[in-house]
């Protein structure tokens, strides 16, 4: 492969024991973009280190292909057993691949409200609300509407305003099936508003783009985007298929840490070296592994070290605490009278499919440059429900570790902070300004439901035999009982508006869960036993929280871990409350002003 990435892999002894300005752990979605910035200054050597491969394959770029899990890139990971969905375990979704979740995501691209934003900066994070984060989606992507003709026929709108001329390729694409004009007009006839996506209040049904680059339909992912281009900078350099076992300290007399390096292993043949970081050591490793590196290097709950047999460092309770995900449910109705062709037509009409996959091959047009859906509508609890003060009055009323892991019973900061979480969540629960459900609009009967902003709180701890080994996911899913009562209003709505007169024509048949499920309980039930509903999203997040020390924060609102010099954490772990959005477009913006302020760090110093 001399022209690929493959072909140009650095080679693991080259970097036996050398020191970098910067080593990053993790060549995912915010690891290259962190990268990238950061080599933009010659002076300074950046290495990345990628657990991955790099992944060319149609899978991972033909939009088709998107509405397919590409398991060959994930990590096999499984969650623990869910008490309130019957014990069940869950594969957990996270990229093992350069590029990390962006070459393996459903490519959907949206960005929360402004209060999810500065709900961030309320809970103690100086510049990190929306005003602070704007430049930063602005620096990151490019749009491309459909063409004209795709616009007046499907209704599509867009906000050109919301967008830069960055890197990301994002595009709605010409390729729409029929069927999307009605099924998206009925959120009119509904009379919820239809904003456009963009900034301020992105509440209603709206257009969302996918991250394809409307050139060549193809996926435009961070390693196209922000590492492809930068490559041949002599001072970046991206180690692959190696694993980061561990943080290396060092320990001055008075006991204060300082990162050094990592402790590397090459997935080839099991060898080992130690690479140094003199400026900063920055952790980019997601929303799962970020708090696992940190306790198998001694940083973490001093309880679940212990148990592992791992040295604490420094207790920090923070570490894989307020651990968070969306929540979905797969509801579906059964449609008739469908226009010709809609998605299902690929899977079920060979001959369409031939020749769909020969127009995309001609000139990259038709069926394959349709991912899986570009609209959908993120309600406020008022939308959602008449009953949104009863529902909400519950929270209030609550005595929060009830309904928490058991450590926010003896931590008190860990306590601290969901409370003021939480009272920033009754404002979001009660108000205008803020989404608390999503509903997924596609061309098709699959009207998925999903919570976006989850009372219940879970952990990422330990394997007490194998540490190393993969972490324990515990989502904790509907521990909160308001999680269930959203759920069950969710379905409710769900019911109410394929039954609206402006959906009559397809004749909706509810086929999951089933009409005869009705309490909350019931509901939730009957998508765990019909295997249609998981406590995660593929969005982990908050295992490393960026929010105060005394609020059970994990890194400060300058990403540095509390108590330990020179390391930092860039990724999903840090965001304290997930927004109401798919996390990517987020993501992006949050590693580009990571960026900088490590490279403010840097010119301090
Ligand atoms: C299946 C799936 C579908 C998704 N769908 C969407 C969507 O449609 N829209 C959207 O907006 N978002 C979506 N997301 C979420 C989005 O892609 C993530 O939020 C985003 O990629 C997170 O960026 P990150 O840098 O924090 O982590 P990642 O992108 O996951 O990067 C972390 C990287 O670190 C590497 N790594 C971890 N541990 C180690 C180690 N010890 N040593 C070496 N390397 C290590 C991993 O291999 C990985 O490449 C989806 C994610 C998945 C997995």
């Amino acid at each position: 492969l001399p022209h690929s990435p493959q072909g140009r892999r650095l080679a693991f002894d080259s970097v036996r024991n050398q020191t970098y300005d910067y080593v990053i752990v993790g060549g995912g979605l915010t690891g290259l973009v962190v990268a990238n910035r950061l080599s933009e200054d010659k002076t300074k050597s950046v290495l990345v280190i990628e657990n991955g491969q790099v992944d060319e394959s149609p899978a991972a770029s033909i939009p088709t292909f998107s509405q397919n899990l590409n398991i060959k890139s994930l990590y096999p990971i499984t969650s623990a057993p869910e008490p309130r969905m019957a014990n069940r375990t869950y594969d957990v979704r996270v990229g093992n691949v350069v590029g990390g979740g962006s070459v393996v995501n459903g490519m959907q691209f949206d960005r929360g409200s402004n209060a999810d934003y500065d709900a961030w900066e309320d809970l103690g994070n100086k510049g990190w609300g929306w005003k602070g984060l704007e430049p930063y989606f602005k620096k990151t992507f490019t749009f491309t509407p459909p063409s004209e003709s795709t616009q007046k026929e499907i209704g599509i709108t867009y906000d050109d305003s919301a967008y830069g001329n960055g890197p990301v390729q994002v595009s709605i694409p010409t390729y729409q099936y029929p069927d999307y004009k009605p099924i998206f007009d009925s959120w009119r006839d509904k009379g919820i508003p239809l904003p456009k996506e963009g900034f301020a209040s992105p509440l209603g049904a709206f257009w969302t783009p996918n991250t394809i680059n409307n050139a060549t339909a193809s996926r435009s992912d961070a390693r196209i985007t922000y590492y492809n281009p930068v490559q041949s900078r002599p001072n970046l350099k991206l180690l692959i298929n190696t694993h980061v076992d561990e943080i290396l300290f060092s320990k001055d007399t008075e006991g204060h840490l300082t990162a050094q390096g990592f402790k590397i292993t090459s997935n080839t043949d099991g060898t080992t070296t130690h690479v140094f970081g003199s400026q900063e050591v920055i952790l980019a490793a997601g929303g799962v592994f970020t708090p696992h590196l940190l306790m198998v290097s001694g940083l973490g709950p001093k309880d679940v070290l212990t148990a592992a047999k791992i040295h604490v460092k420094r207790d920090t309770p923070a570490v894989g605490s307020n651990f968070q995900d969306h929540v979905p449910a797969y509801m579906s109705f059964n449609l008739s009278n469908r226009a010709w062709p809609n998605p299902d037509t690929l899977a079920s009409n060979a001959t369409f499919n031939a020749s769909a996959a020969a127009q995309y091959a001609k000139d990259r047009t038709g069926p394959w440059s349709f991912g899986r859906g570009n609209a959908a509508a993120f309600l406020t609890f008022k939308q959602l429900s008449s009953k949104y003060k009863t529902i909400t009055a519950k929270i209030a009323a609550q005595e929060p570790v009830d309904f928490l892991p058991k450590r926010y019973s003896h931590v008190h900061a860990l306590y601290a902070g969901y409370v003021r979480q939480r009272d920033i969540l009754l404002a979001h629960y009660l108000g205008d300004s803020a989404a608390i459900v999503e509903l997924p609009i596609q061309p098709t009967g699959r009207a998925s439901i999903v919570l976006q902003k989850p009372l219940s709180r879970g952990t990422i701890t330990l394997n007490t035999t194998h540490p190393q080994s993969y972490p324990i996911v515990f989502h904790n899913a509907f521990q909160n009982p308001v999680d269930v009562a959203v759920l069950g209003e969710l379905v409710r709505w769900n019911r109410k508006h394929w039954a609206s007169p402006s959906l009559a024509r397809y004749s909706p048949v509810e086929n999951v869960p089933g009409v005869q499920y009705q309490t909350d309980e019931d509901l939730l039930q009957a998508f765990v036993a019909q295997n249609q509903i998981t406590p995660l999203f593929a969005h982990p997040s908050g295992g490393c929280s960026m929010m105060p020390e005394e609020l059970g924060g994990c890194v400060s609102d300058t990403l540095e871990v509390y108590g330990v010099r020179k390391l930092s954490v860039v990724d999903a772990s840090i965001l304290p409350m997930i927004p109401a959005a798919h996390l990517q477009a987020t993501m992006y913006a949050v590693a580009e002003k990571a960026a900088d302020i490590i490279k403010q760090r840097q010119h301090a110093q």
